[in-house]
């Protein structure tokens, strides 16, 4: 029978080291579908796209692709030092009629494909290492599209973008689809896989487990982690009298009582990264326990009893050490505590790791492992148990689910949850607002930087908040 897919793999092993990343792997998607991959942090997706479209050499196996390909994957693809016209143009410049490239038609040219995709704020000569870092992927994915792609594989495309570049690059997937090329892409956000995917295909462990056209979220995380989710967000306990933190950071009063968890909601990019950076580098008077302090550096924060676990807007680039070991990025806010005349005392320290790698399911052959060989999301558990072992009263969460999975965002909430009631401060921001909805007894709405409204929790609804972040806008 004739193969209609438009990219198919079957029976795919691929290991790396002692880790087999994919076995007996098999995926297919077809021509004029959105087909979406999805699967626990390590299940292998990404392995798969890099197979399909060659990076990835399998082991064993046949992968076949029918169209012309066009691939974005998590690790940004531009280079820095090139404006946006010269990445956008790199492969396939403007030439005269001797093939020497016309370097004044570049920037036209970049201007004239960065309109036809609907950005318009975008100057084509700036250098890609100005740019936020959702621009960039804007930019990467303009360069993906304008190649007018028949088989698109996108990798987690939209964990770097707001929610308006979000859409914006829906109703391109969906323009494509319309146009019959076969999209693929993968996502944690299960709103985006049921919003856009005509199909579903699940991951486990490697292989395939199942795909379907209909698939609820809690059956979906069964399948992808072997377990049944109860209720999506615990239960808050009220908090304690005593304040942990307080704090006049630019325009915004901080207040954060013992075992609260206050959210920082708002759209995207209203000065909540700069307020949890200040908070724990800044030069800025805290009051922490009742106590003055004055924090110039992370170590004067960490030595306040203050814990950040921040996830940067592009996770490599900052945050975690990758070639240094899971166990060494682990133990690294705590190091000084856990040092006895500068020994570090090792046996606490590898169990203290152990323990964390446990909780969070941290998929690893081994804590001496370089951080940088771990998935994606992995990568990101080791951001978000470093605070964990840090034992910090008053804990700054940046952004710490992103990428990462169903399953392991939940034991987050729980944890979260658990820490407050324990009487720990926690002061949240996520860029997913049903998060702030559902697991803050009080919420900040931020707008250019001020407090724009204040929100009893838990607020419930994610559209209040962002009802109130524009309430705010259309009076300015
Ligand atoms: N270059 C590599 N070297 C060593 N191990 C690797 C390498 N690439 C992938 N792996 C391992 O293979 C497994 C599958 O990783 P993969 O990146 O495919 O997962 P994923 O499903 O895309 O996860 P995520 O959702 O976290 O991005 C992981 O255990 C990972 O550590």
């Amino acid at each position: 029978m004739m193969d209609t897919h438009a990219v198919h793999a079957e029976g795919v092993d691929r290991s790396f080291g002692g880790v087999r990343a994919l076995r007996d792997a098999s995926f297919a998607a077809r021509p004029g579908e959105i087909h979406a991959l999805a699967g626990e942090n390590g299940a292998g997706k990404s392995t798969m796209i890099k197979v399909l479209c060659g990076l990835v050499r399998p082991d064993r196996g046949t992968v076949r692709v029918t169209g012309r390909l066009a691939t974005a994957f998590q690790e940004l693809s531009l280079l820095p030092d090139l404006t946006i016209a010269e990445n956008l143009l790199l492969h396939d410049p403007p030439r005269g009629r001797l093939g020497l490239v016309v370097r004044r038609r570049l920037v036209p040219l970049a201007n004239e494909i960065l309109h036809e995709h609907g950005i318009n704020d975008l100057d084509p000569r700036t250098l890609t290492r100005d740019l936020s870092v959702a621009h960039r992927q804007v930019v990467e994915l303009v360069r993906v599209l304008a190649t007018r792609p028949e088989v698109l594989i996108l990798d987690e495309p939209t964990a770097a973008l707001q929610e308006q570049q979000v859409a914006w690059l829906a109703a391109h997937m969906r323009r494509l689809r319309s146009e019959g090329c076969c999209v693929v892409f993968t996502s944690h956000r299960w709103r985006e896989i049921e919003d856009l995917a005509d199909r579903v295909t699940v991951f486990r462990n490697g292989s395939h487990v199942t795909t379907r056209e209909r698939l609820t979220e809690s059956e979906a995380v069964t399948l992808m982690s072997g377990r049944t989710l109860t209720g999506a967000y615990p239960p808050l306990t009220p908090p304690a009298d005593p304040v942990a933190l307080e704090a006049r950071v630019g325009d915004v009063d901080i207040r954060l009582r013992r075992g609260e968890i206050l959210g920082i909601g708002g759209l995207a990019g209203q000065g909540q990264r700069e307020l949890f950076l200040k908070l724990f580098c800044g030069r800025q008077s805290v009051t922490v326990g009742g106590t003055q302090r004055v924090i110039r550096r992370p170590k004067d924060a960490i030595r306040a009893g203050i814990g950040i676990a921040y996830v940067p807007e592009d996770r490599k680039a900052e945050g975690l050490l990758l070639p240094m070991s899971v166990r060494d990025n682990l133990a690294l806010a705590t190091l000084e505590r856990r040092s006895v005349a500068g020994f570090v005392r090792r046996a606490a320290e590898h169990r203290a790791v152990r323990d964390i790698v446990d909780r969070l399911a941290v998929r690893t052959a081994s804590t001496g492992h370089p951080v940088g060989t771990l998935s994606g999301g992995n990568q990101q558990k080791v951001l978000m148990g470093r605070w964990l072992l840090s034992g910090a009263e008053v804990l700054l969460l940046f952004d710490v689910t992103r990428g990462v999975d169903a399953a392991t965002k939940h034991d987050f909430y729980a944890l979260v949850a658990d820490l407050a009631a324990q009487g720990r401060a926690v002061l949240l921001y996520s860029s997913e607002t049903e998060e702030i909805a559902h697991l803050c007894h009080r919420v900040l709405v931020m707008r250019e930087g001020r407090v724009a409204a204040e929100l009893e929790g838990p607020v419930g609804d994610a559209e209040l908040i962002v009802a109130a972040a524009m309430r705010e806008r259309e009076h300015v």
